[in-house]
């Protein structure tokens, strides 16, 4: 097989606040750029999939403006998007994961594009497009599957990448590794998660698409089910509707009209007491989660790791501390190893240090070596 050197890489990261990008050569970012979009730029599209042509465009003007030449790139790797629940990992894109993203197979996030806008990039320069450590990384133990209702397990639906990576980055720092420790992070973006880590494996956490735990500053989190339920059947809302109400228009955007915590953070500066009580509110269910997944790890705590575009927030940080820190220290890591993480994910595979993986997980299937059958 040929040998590249340095390997030029894109990672495509699309959250459901903003789209980062990056070019790494081999570990070195050569550039990195977070755009972000407002409630109105993304409330205007239906589905996710809508937001394709904008998304891309977006990547490919800025790249442009930056004079980077893609016709240089070896990779181009995504964020995974709501696929079949997978071991975690670097995975080729190909046709079953394509079809899955598009119909949202399980459910709708702007994490659905990275593959997807990987793979047209990657096409049209004849290189391999990957995803890495997608948010369906699915390592619950049993137990945390029940829900009460049998038809509704419950599923790992998370911030599995940054999680991971900030994860590790904290047992590095603590003189240990991932596998040695126990963890609680909390992922604070868009969507918040917080998980519960026992030595190297996610074991439970909360959905945090459409499943419960905190409020977000797009998203409704847990809300009362009976509540809920006599919503959906009063007549005065469409499907759609509903489900806007609890991903994209809920928590801060429902009750503020915005996604973004500067802006919330500026109004409390200026005396907003609405602003400030509901700011404290998402604290407050963040720091709940992390109580609830305190007992999952038995009290058995070596750290509790905040991470996330809410972490640059130093009052925020402290609403949440001053409520949990008797369970154990507190790790800031302000926010996320995304693009870092992707990056290495598609070297590993690149420099063959590892197997990309085939999707839908399927062991006995033909494995390879990128470029190479083995
Ligand atoms: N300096 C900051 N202080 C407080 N909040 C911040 C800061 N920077 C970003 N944020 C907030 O973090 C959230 C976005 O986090 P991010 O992890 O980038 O989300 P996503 O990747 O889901 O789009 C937004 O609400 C944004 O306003
Ligand atoms: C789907 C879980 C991951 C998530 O919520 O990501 P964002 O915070 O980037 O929306």
């Amino acid at each position: 097989m040929q040998q590249h050197q340095p390997y030029r890489i894109l990672v495509i990261n699309p959250g459901s606040t903003s789209t980062k990008i990056g070019v790494f050569e081999n570990e070195l970012c050569i550039f990195e750029k977070s755009i972000r979009h407002d409630t109105q730029a993304i409330a205007q599209y239906n589905r996710v999939i809508d937001q394709y042509d904008f998304r891309k465009k977006v990547i490919l003007e800025q790249l442009n403006y930056e004079g980077i030449n893609i016709s240089k790139l070896h990779a181009v790797c995504g964020r995974g998007g709501l696929l079949r629940p997978i071991e975690g990992g670097t995975y080729e894109v190909n046709q079953p994961m394509l079809q899955d993203l598009k119909m949202g197979y399980n459910g709708e996030h702007a994490s659905n594009l990275g593959g997807i806008i990987a793979h047209e990039i990657a096409n049209g320069l004849n290189i391999p497009a990957f995803i890495v450590d997608p948010v369906v990384v699915n390592e619950l133990d049993e137990i945390a599957k029940f829900s009460g209702v049998p038809e509704i397990p419950r599923k790992s639906i998370f911030h599995a990448l940054n999680q991971k990576a900030v994860a590790r980055k904290a047992a590095n720092d603590m003189n240990t590794t991932y596998e040695n420790v126990n963890l609680i992070v909390t992922h604070m973006g868009g969507g918040i998660t917080i998980g519960a880590h026992k030595n190297g494996k996610v074991i439970d956490v909360n959905n945090g698409l459409h499943g419960d735990g905190p409020f977000s500053p797009e998203r409704a989190g847990t809300v009362p089910a009976g509540d809920l339920v006599s919503l959906c059947f009063s007549g005065q809302y469409y499907r759609d509707e509903i489900m806007k109400k609890l991903i994209g228009q809920g928590g801060l955007v429902a009750y503020l009209q915005t996604n973004d915590a500067v802006e919330v953070e500026k109004r409390i500066e200026n005396g907003d007491e609405a602003a400030q009580q509901v700011y404290e509110a998402m604290a407050y269910q963040i720091a709940k989660e992390i109580g609830s997944m305190s007992t999952v790890l038995s009290g058995n705590i070596d750290a509790i790791v905040l991470t996330g575009g809410l972490a640059y927030g130093k009052k925020f940080i402290e609403m949440i501390t001053k409520r949990v820190n008797w369970i154990a220290d507190t790790l800031v890591y302000p926010g996320e190893n995304e693009l870092q993480a992707l990056n290495e994910g598609t070297l590993r595979v690149l420099r063959n240090e590892e197997f990309p993986k085939t999707y839908p997980n399927d062991k006995e299937k033909e494995r390879t070596i990128y470029g190479e059958r083995i």
